[in-house]
């Protein structure tokens, strides 16, 4: 038997599910019999897809070749087909395919049918490659005969006694219907009369038919061996039904049991990932328990290390206390022993207590004193006058000597502030001022007489410094100077600060400084980085005290911090040149230092020159600014006139 087939030969229960009831499938080839009779039933046996064969002897036997066929294709192997009986080669070829055999002329009558398989293409398997019906007369006579499964490749399988009759017509056909792949048939032989014994399992001996009273075997008619077959189908039926109950409920507890081996499973995954992840919790945690132990170990060494430290420590330390106790002890002993060797030290301290006191009263006396001198000294300032002028000529320059060899003003009584100024040649005009420096007076002298000021706005009072005058006559030099040579403005910051770092004890002052331009007579804020929204203005806050809102007002430290701001202004400032002066200011400056503790405030102010304009020759914008100037400077000079000759109106905003 081969690799698909069963070994135990023959299987009445697998015969009754693949052929009709009465034939049988036999695991071998064929055998001749050497009945006469057996030989003679023969009536046709044809080799399909081979050719006529011949055996002499005591048991002939004669094979037609391949007959009675519609349709299908031969297949031949040269391959030995095992267990192939008296004829083996009828196994090397076969007929495959979509075909049929009717077999014709056939004296109606009872017959019987063997068919004879082999399968010799699908030698490797496997099984279920080639799976067919045989139909007889249209009857399925083999269900789903799958040659390789029962007894494998290259080996002779037999379908034996098919019972079938042939009708009228004289016609036995025998069809072949594939289920899978195409069927194939090796030979057929069909003879004469219906199977002689009937394989049955209702018999006694569970093989053969007998008798119920004799029991000797019983020769059936067609009809019968029918009927008998149709007995045994449907109880082949009714087991098939019972099995096929049976297995589905194998089926369904295999699945059951395959569902719980899933779950099982799944769990089992479950319970080995989170040992996994314990293991490795675990050997994670022995790591940090090995580190964490090695410190503590490090940590007790230390410790144990330290202990001994501090306890010796302790041990000096004491040794060291019972030191000084004793030390102390004999200290305040000497020093017992001390004060009562000085019988005058209580009067002692008493004496120092005593004048401390005096110190403490001396020194509010000394601060009343000081305010004292401070309203004294801003008193004196006053009654030399409110409003002080000064007058400065400066030197002639090269080309002014030049062109004027006489000079027209004298200063014969400059030192008593005369200053006299020859008209037409021989009148002389004297006018009277505070002081007159002369060319000869530098920019210290000048400020000889300004210093003064810059005290009293520290001690609170407001205070104006300004340079008036034609342009050209070095108002700016007067109050800016050069780099070199310094004028009014940094001289008085300069003065300012430093009386303020001296009085730094007893009064903190914060200053802020503002630079501002009136040209045209529109106020300009020097240190904006951008245009005002609103045009500046200035506001009189109340009688004499002015205000700006809106400008800019930085806090200063010292004077080179002022002096930069300054400077900044300066650049911004609006100049120009007339045929008088090459650098001529278009504007009057102003620089505004507001000292917060004192509320009191000094402006530095560098006016516009005034110009005779017929002089100075100056047209469009240049005139325009030449008469702003003069405007505003004849308004000063009101102003001016107003405070000496102390008017009861002031003509503040004749201005603008
Ligand atoms: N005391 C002085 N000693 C030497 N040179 C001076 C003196 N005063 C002014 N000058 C020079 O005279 C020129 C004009 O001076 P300055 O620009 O200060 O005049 P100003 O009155 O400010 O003129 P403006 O009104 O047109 O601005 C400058 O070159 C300046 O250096």
């Amino acid at each position: 038997m081969g690799d698909g087939g069963s070994d135990t030969g023959e299987d009445p229960m697998l015969d009754s599910l693949i052929c009709v009831a009465g034939s049988s499938i036999k695991r071998s080839g064929f055998i001749a019999s050497h009945s006469s009779d057996e030989r003679e039933r023969r009536v046709i046996f044809v080799n399909a897809g081979g050719e006529e064969l011949r055996r002499q002897g005591h048991s002939e036997i004669e094979v037609e070749t391949d007959r009675f066929f519609q349709g299908g294709d031969v297949l031949r192997t040269d391959e030995e087909v095992a267990d192939g009986g008296d004829l083996p080669s009828i196994y090397q070829s076969a007929r495959c395919g979509n075909f049929c055999y009717e077999f014709r002329d056939l004296p109606p009558g009872d017959y019987s049918v063997d068919l004879h398989f082999a399968e010799i293409v699908y030698t490797n398997g496997p099984r279920g490659m080639r799976v067919f019906n045989v139909f007889i007369q249209d009857e399925k006579a083999v269900s789903e005969l799958d040659v390789y499964s029962i007894v494998g490749a290259n080996r002779a399988l037999q379908v034996m006694n098919i019972p079938v009759s042939a009708g009228k017509d004289g016609v036995v056909s025998v069809n072949f219907q594939g289920v899978v792949g195409s069927p194939t048939v090796s030979g057929i032989c069909i003879k004469q009369g219906a199977p002689e014994l009937q394989l049955v399992s209702s018999g006694r001996d569970g093989k053969s038919l007998l008798c119920d009273n004799c029991f000797a075997p019983v020769k059936l008619t067609a009809a019968e061996n029918k009927a008998a077959r149709m007995s045994f189908t449907a109880k082949y039926e009714r087991e098939i039904r019972e099995l096929k109950a049976q297995c589905q409920m194998k089926q369904d507890e295999c699945y059951e049991a395959w569902m719980s081996l899933t779950a099982a499973n799944q769990e089992l995954e479950k319970v080995r990932a989170e040992l996994d992840v314990k293991f490795f919790q675990n050997f994670t945690l022995g790591q940090a328990m090995e580190k964490e132990t090695e410190k503590m170990a490090k940590i007790s060494s230390k410790y144990e290390h330290d202990r001994r430290l501090w306890v010796a420590a302790i041990d000096e330390l004491e040794r060291k206390m019972k030191a000084i106790k004793s030390e102390h002890s004999q200290l305040s002993f000497e020093a017992h022993q001390c004060a009562n060797s000085i019988p005058g030290l209580n009067q002692m301290v008493t004496a120092v207590q005593s004048l401390v006191g005096q110190y403490d009263d001396l020194k509010m006396k000394f601060n009343e004193e000081q305010e004292r001198r401070k309203k004294l000294y801003n008193q004196l300032l006053e009654s030399k006058g409110n409003i002080r002028v000064f007058c400065r000529c400066r030197p002639l320059n090269m080309e002014e000597a030049s062109s004027r060899p006489q000079t027209v003003v004298e200063f014969t009584d400059a030192k008593d502030g005369d200053l006299g100024v020859l008209m037409n040649g021989s009148n002389k005009k004297i006018y009277k001022f505070d002081r007159v420096y002369t060319p000869k007076d530098d920019q210290c002298d000048v400020f000889e007489d300004a210093s003064p000021v810059a005290t009293s706005v520290l001690d609170g009072y407001n205070v104006c410094i300004f340079a008036y005058g034609q342009t050209g006559t070095g108002k700016t030099f007067t109050m800016e100077g050069t780099e070199q040579n310094r004028g009014v403005n940094y001289r008085t910051l300069e003065l300012l600060f430093k009386i303020a770092e001296d009085r730094k004890k007893t009064i903190s002052y914060d200053i802020s400084v503002s630079v501002l331009e009136v040209y045209n007579e529109q106020v300009r804020d020097l240190l904006a980085s951008s245009p005002p929204a609103k045009r500046l203005e200035i506001k009189q806050v109340s009688e004499g005290v002015n205000h700006v809102p809106g400008v800019v007002d930085m806090k200063v430290e010292n004077v080179d911090e002022v002096w930069n701001i300054l400077q900044t202004g300066s650049n911004a400032r609006a100049v120009g040149s007339n045929n008088v002066n090459g650098h001529s200011s278009r504007s009057h400056w102003l620089v505004q230092l507001y000292i917060e503790c004192t509320r009191s405030k000094l402006w530095l102010v560098d006016l516009a020159g005034s110009e005779r304009l017929a002089k100075t020759d100056v047209q469009g914008e240049r005139l325009k600014e030449a008469q702003s100037i003069n405007k505003s400077l004849s308004a000063l000079g009101d102003v001016i006139s107003a405070l000496a000759t102390k008017s009861s109106h002031i003509p503040y905003r004749f201005s603008f």
